[in-house]
Parts: C-alpha cells; sequence; structure tokens
C-alpha cells in the first residue's frame, strides 16, 4: 500500500466500494419543456424522492462554464506557493484552502471559495450573542488573469438558474413561485472550484466525505471524470452519478429540508477519488442572507404537521459548520437535527 497521511484514511464502514452502482440513477429534468405543470410535478417527485436530480436545457451557456473551468485548472496547475497566497484563514474563509475535513476525515482535494456578493456580510463570530458583522471581499490570485472576470460570468449566469429552480420548488410545495426569492436578497451564495488530484488509495480516502450541504440549494457542474455518489432514500445505497454534458445536478440542502418542514430532505453524498485521473467539479451553493431565521413555513405547518425543527440563525450556523471544516474539532460539528423539536 502507498504511504499516506493517516488523517485521510476513512473509518471501515465509510469507505467506498470500488464497484459502481449506477443503476437507478437520479431524474434528469429537461427545463425547456414548454408545460409548466409537469414540469413542476417532475421537480417536486424529484425532490421528495431523491433529493437530487440533474437537468439539461438550463440556460447556462457552456462558454462561462468553460471560461471558469479553463480558469480553474490553470490556477491548480500554479507551483503550491503561489496558490498558497491566497489562503483562506481563520478571517477571510474565502480563497485557496487544502486541508478542509469533513466530518473529522480529511478529503484528498484543493478548494478555491468564491464569494457571488462582493462584499458579503457575515457575522463577525460563531457566538450567537456576539452582534458584530463584518463585511468580506474575494482574495483573488495574481494567474490566471481572467478569474475575477471568469468568476462574475459565471456566478450571474448560475443565479438566475438558481432562481428558476427555487420558483419551481415553491410552486411543487403548492407555494407562490416567488415565496422564497426575498430569503435571498443580500445572499451569501459561494462558488466553489474543486480539485481532486489523483490519489494512490482511492479504497481508503475520499476526495469529499459524507455530508449534506448546509445552505438551501446546489447547483453543480462535475467534469467528465465522474466520482459523486448519492446516498439513495429507499434502501441506503451509493449510487454514482454518471456525468451527463451539460447538465448540472442539482440539490436541495438543509435550508429547503427545514423550509418545507421534512417534505424534502437533503440528501448525504460524496466524492470518490481516482488512482490515475484528476477530477474538477464545481459547486454554486445558493444561500440566502445571513440574518435569515431558518424555520419550518408557517404556510406548511398547521395543527396536524406541527413545526419539526425550532428557528436558527443561518449567519450563526454556516460560520459554526465552517468553522469545523477549518480546523479538526474534538466534537462532532453543527447539524440541522440539533434544532428538532423532541416530540
Ligand atoms: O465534487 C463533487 O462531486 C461533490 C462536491 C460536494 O459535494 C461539495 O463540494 O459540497
Ligand atoms: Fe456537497
Amino acid at each position: 500500500m502507498a504511504e499516506v497521511d493517516p488523517s485521510f484514511i476513512q473509518a471501515i464502514e465509510h469507505r467506498p466500494k470500488l464497484t459502481v452502482t449506477e443503476a437507478q440513477g437520479i431524474p434528469l429534468i429537461d427545463l425547456s419543456i414548454s408545460n409548466t405543470q409537469l414540469l413542476v410535478s417532475q421537480i417536486g417527485d424529484a425532490c421528495k424522492n431523491w433529493g437530487f436530480f440533474q437537468v439539461i436545457n438550463h440556460g447556462v451557456p457552456v462558454k462561462s462554464r468553460e471560461k471558469l473551468l479553463l480558469a480553474s485548472r490553470s490556477f491548480y496547475a500554479l507551483p503550491k506557493e503561489e496558490k498558497l497566497k491566497v489562503r483562506r484563514d481563520e478571517v477571510n474563509p474565502f480563497g485557496y484552502y487544502d486541508t478542509e475535513h469533513t466530518k473529522n476525515v480529511r478529503d484528498w482535494k484543493e478548494v478555491f471559495d468564491y464569494t457571488v456578493e462582493n462584499p458579503t456580510v457575515l457575522p463577525a463570530s460563531p457566538d450567537p450573542d456576539d452582534k458584530e458583522l463584518i463585511m468580506l471581499v474575494n482574495q483573488l490570485p495574481k494567474n490566471p488573469i481572467n478569474m475575477r472576470e471568469a468568476f462574475e460570468e459565471y456566478a450571474q449566469e448560475v443565479k438566475k438558474l438558481c432562481y428558476t429552480l427555487i420558483e419551481l420548488i415553491a410552486l411543487s410545495l403548492g407555494l407562490p413561485a416567488d415565496r422564497f426569492n426575498k430569503f435571498f436578497d443580500n445572499s451569501t451564495s459561494r462558488i466553489r472550484l474543486n480539485h481532486y488530484p489523483p490519489c494512490p488509495v482511492p479504497e481508503l480516502a475520499l476526495g469529499v466525505g459524507r455530508h449534506k450541504d448546509g445552505g438551501a440549494l446546489t447547483v453543480l457542474y462535475q467534469d467528465e471524470v465522474g466520482g459523486l455518489e448519492v446516498k439513495r432514500k429507499t434502501d441506503g445505497e451509493w449510487i454514482r452519478v454518471k456525468p451527463t454534458s451539460n447538465a448540472y445536478i442539482i440539490n436541495v440542502g438543509d435550508i429547503v429540508q427545514v423550509w418545507s418542514n421534512d417534505k424534502y430532505e437533503s440528501v448525504e453524498h460524496r466524492a470518490m477519488v481516482n488512482p490515475e485521473k484528476e477530477r474538477f467539479s464545481i459547486p454554486f451553493f445558493f444561500n440566502p442572507e445571513h440574518s435569515t431565521m431558518v424555520e419550518p413555513l408557517n404556510d406548511l405547518t398547521d395543527d396536524e404537521n406541527p413545526p419539526k425543527y425550532r428557528a436558527y440563525n443561518w449567519g450563526k450556523f454556516n460560520m459554526n459548520r465552517r468553522r469545523s471544516n477549518f480546523k479538526k474539532l474534538a466534537a462532532e460539528n453543527i447539524q440541522i437535527y440539533h434544532f428538532k423539536v423532541s416530540k
């Protein structure tokens, strides 16, 4: 066996299977169909049964995505010391980072985080009593020189897709289309460039360990290498999501789970690594304003279906989560079930 840092090694029960289960893939939805009723019901079924789906004819131009992907490839090809010049730190959570931990195991990857609103307003600390806010801006590398432009263009395009999706999700829950829109006015949305280098021990490590996305919605591009696995709701089996050219993979995050009072659950996923090929992926995390108090919507709860969660503050929740990804902590990080109302 190749020598690798033990911090990357997953516990036996969380190690990936090298045989791939691709049957019964996640639903593929064509966003260009003119029958809105049908589209809404397809989205609703996919959110309920899988928490994940792929979309085609989504309106994001291939050339904006290609431009950002190329910028990502040239950034990651730089010497480590160049990349470390834009490293994230305890104060600025945006930029380059290569020691992220998911559930306290190190991920076999490098990331670069870009905040969509520039500046972005966030709480200064995870402490619930600390009301101080900070304004943060992106730190961008000198090279490639078009990195900022590539991010800005891509952000505008994917943002439009996010609104389309959140409106379809609202309709599928029987709500007015714009029910969620105001939460995203001063969004804390973020684009991440993931790079998974080839890994000598793909049976022991993961590119990203199993996790649920904490935000509202994720719009993910994965390249043709593939490696994303989704936990199937019916039987808990890990299902590989086969790369489909020009498709985006969409998943609902914890916030939609809470808003919908568990009707749409945020589903666990992970990324496998590969002994020969490097892999790139680009998630866009569509997240509300930091001050949002996340709770089941009163339009979706009543005496028969009482709220299953207590309200929590998104900004503080996210700060807590990101702190635990930054450093290996002794305890488990914050999760939405900590806000579950006990029966
Ligand atoms: O790279 C992937 O396929 C998944 C990445 C992911 O789940 C994440 O960054 O939250
Ligand atoms: Fe994720």
